[in-house]
């Protein structure tokens, strides 16, 4: 009972490098492209205001030098509290469109998330535990990309351009040292950037792994309990639990020191133009007022490429896990061409033809070829020993799994896995539930049937004696599995009797029924084409068909 979270990252994805935006996050959404070219027009007006901000609080100082009176404050004050409630204005701004591109995104990835696994429900590769957390808190996460990290690089770049130009009318000398020295800080972050994306990669896989083991320890419990596991159990979960206090202080570890680091050059960096202006100043080359100006920016430029880097931090969580989410996306099957081929009048209603499939990795076959004809209102009945393949056949008719050769045909046509699951009413052995009553359950079937209707198929699939009103928790819980089995019978019985689905496919339908009822439901089948996994006599007794699967 281990989930080893595959979900998280494919190899390629974990060895692939991306730039500071991932322009996946940027198809995904006009949001995104939206908010850049806002936050650029943002960011901008911020530079604007930030110029002007430099020049009166230059010109006042130059003027205070000069006259050594303060009067000139008094002009500058009412200048300056403008600016910055324009900058704070334009900062709430930046952030709620932000939020906005944010929550739009977030949304899109988690519809197209379940898409993938819609079009590939029985993915082996993900764990139902790893796919709740990338959901929720994984892309979550996401925030921190895009209202820090994202609004910081588009500051990043108008800002500092923006201003460098103002520092190179104002003086030239002081705008080498900035070109100069302002690239390093990208190259540094580069830097660190690989080193964190590897390390945050591993913390979600972590975090993955202990959400893994949480599902595990509370679904179960009573097995672990009467096993005398529980304890062991958990003594794994507090490894888990370990290693992701590792990670988390390895990566904070990181920004920290990153952060230190920036500091540190880009302070050196303002006082090597400190120095440089001061110089001139004493030598009467340049002005006090434009030498303020030159000061008061220079740090403007280094700030907002230096606080990219301190926010990636907050942005690589969330972009680990949207590469996770992008793996499921990009490894579903995309969706052939609806109905590949029009019915051939007189086929078979289902026909297969050398179906067969081997697990990836699996050095025999699970399902060696097999091949039937089942005509309308048949029944075939597949038995077998345990493990030869049986809910691998099921899976393969109903397009779970693509099968490794051959063709299941619907009335002689080539149907895609969609368009096939339209037309198949499947019991599977464990019949998902949702949350709600056992009529909302049956109804699943056919949204418009009445109470009679629910009772009816309820009494058919051997469950008469509950109440369609009874509640359901998630997954069904309160429900028995015996229970589970016949509302999912009745449910897909009454797909059939809406004229929507004309194949039954179930898996041991009548598993712990009596005589009587599976006799019932028995009766129930007639006419309807039904393929079934069953070993119960009465079922090959009524069966028009016996496929027996070889032992694997
Ligand atoms: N996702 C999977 N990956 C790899 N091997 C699998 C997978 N699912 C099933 N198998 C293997 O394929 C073989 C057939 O499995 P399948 O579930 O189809 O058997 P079955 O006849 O339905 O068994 P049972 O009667 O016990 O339900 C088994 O050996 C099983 O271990």
């Amino acid at each position: 009972m281990q989930h080893d979270g595959h979900v998280t990252t494919s190899d390629s994805a974990a060895t692939r490098r991306r730039g500071p935006l991932d322009p996946r996050l940027l198809r995904r959404g006009r949001a995104t492209l939206g908010y850049l070219i806002a936050g650029v027009a943002v960011g901008s007006a911020t530079a604007v205001l930030t110029l002007v901000q430099a020049s009166a609080l230059a010109r006042a100082l130059g003027d205070i030098f000069a006259t050594h009176t303060l009067t000139v404050l008094q002009q500058v004050f009412w200048l300056l509290v403008a600016v910055f409630a324009g900058k704070a204005v334009l900062a709430w701004l930046n952030q709620w469109l932000a939020h906005r591109a944010a929550a739009a995104v977030k949304s899109r990835l988690r519809r197209d998330v379940l898409a993938a696994r819609l079009a590939d429900p029985v993915d082996p590769g993900s764990s139902t535990a790893s796919l709740v957390t990338l959901l929720t808190q994984g892309l979550d996460a996401l925030d921190g990309y895009y209202s820090k990290y994202l609004p910081q690089l588009v500051l990043a770049v108008t800002v500092p351009l923006i201003i460098g130009i103002a520092i190179l009318t104002a003086d030239f000398a002081s705008a080498i040292v900035v070109a100069l020295t302002l690239p390093l800080i990208p190259i540094f972050m580069a830097l660190v950037g690989w080193t964190t994306e590897a390390r945050t990669r591993k913390r979600w896989l972590v975090q993955t792994r202990l959400a893994g083991h949480f599902a595990d320890l509370v679904a179960g419990l009573p097995t672990l309990q009467v096993f005398g596991r529980a304890r062991a159990q958990a003594e794994g979960l507090r490894r888990s639990e370990d290693a992701h206090r590792g990670e988390t202080m390895g990566t904070l570890r990181i920004s920290f020191l990153s952060a230190l680091a920036l500091e540190l050059l880009s302070t050196l960096s303002v006082a090597i133009v400190a120095v440089g202006i001061g110089f001139r100043v004493v030598f009467d080359q340049v002005d006090l007022t434009t030498a303020f100006f030159v000061l008061i920016l220079a740090p403007e430029v280094y700030l907002p490429v230096r606080q990219v880097g301190v926010h990636y931090h907050d942005a690589a969580d969330g972009m680990a896990a949207a590469e996770s989410a992008f793996a499921i996306i990009e490894s579903a099957p995309t969706t052939p061409p609806r109905t590949a081929s029009a019915p051939v009048p007189n086929a078979p209603r289902l026909s297969v033809d050398a179906l067969s499939h081997t697990y990836p990795g699996a050095q025999a076959p699970a399902l060696a070829p097999v091949g039937f004809d089942l005509h309308p209102g048949e029944l075939l009945v597949v038995t077998g020993p345990s493990g030869c393949g049986k809910t691998t056949l099921l899976n393969a008719l109903m397009g779970f799994i693509a099968p490794t050769a051959g063709r299941v045909l619907v009335d002689g046509a080539a149907l895609d896995a969609a368009s096939r699951r339209e037309r198949i009413a499947w019991v599977g052995q464990t019949p998902g539930m949702i949350s709600g009553t056992i009529a909302d359950n049956v109804r699943l079937g056919d949204p418009d049937a009445d109470d009679a209707a629910v009772r009816q198929a309820l009494r058919q699939a051997g469950g008469g004696s509950l109440d369609p009103a009874r509640g359901v928790g998630d997954d069904g819980e309160g429900l028995s599995a015996g229970e589970r089995r016949r509302v999912a019978v009745a449910r897909a019985l009454l797909w059939v009797a809406s004229g929507r689905a004309d194949l039954l496919v179930l898996d041991e339908p009548t598993a712990g029924l009596d005589e009587g009822t599976e006799t019932a439901l028995l009766d129930a089948l007639d006419g309807v084409t039904t393929v079934a996994v069953s070993h119960r006599p009465a079922v090959i007794a009524r069966a028009d068909r016996v496929l027996t699967l070889p032992a694997g």
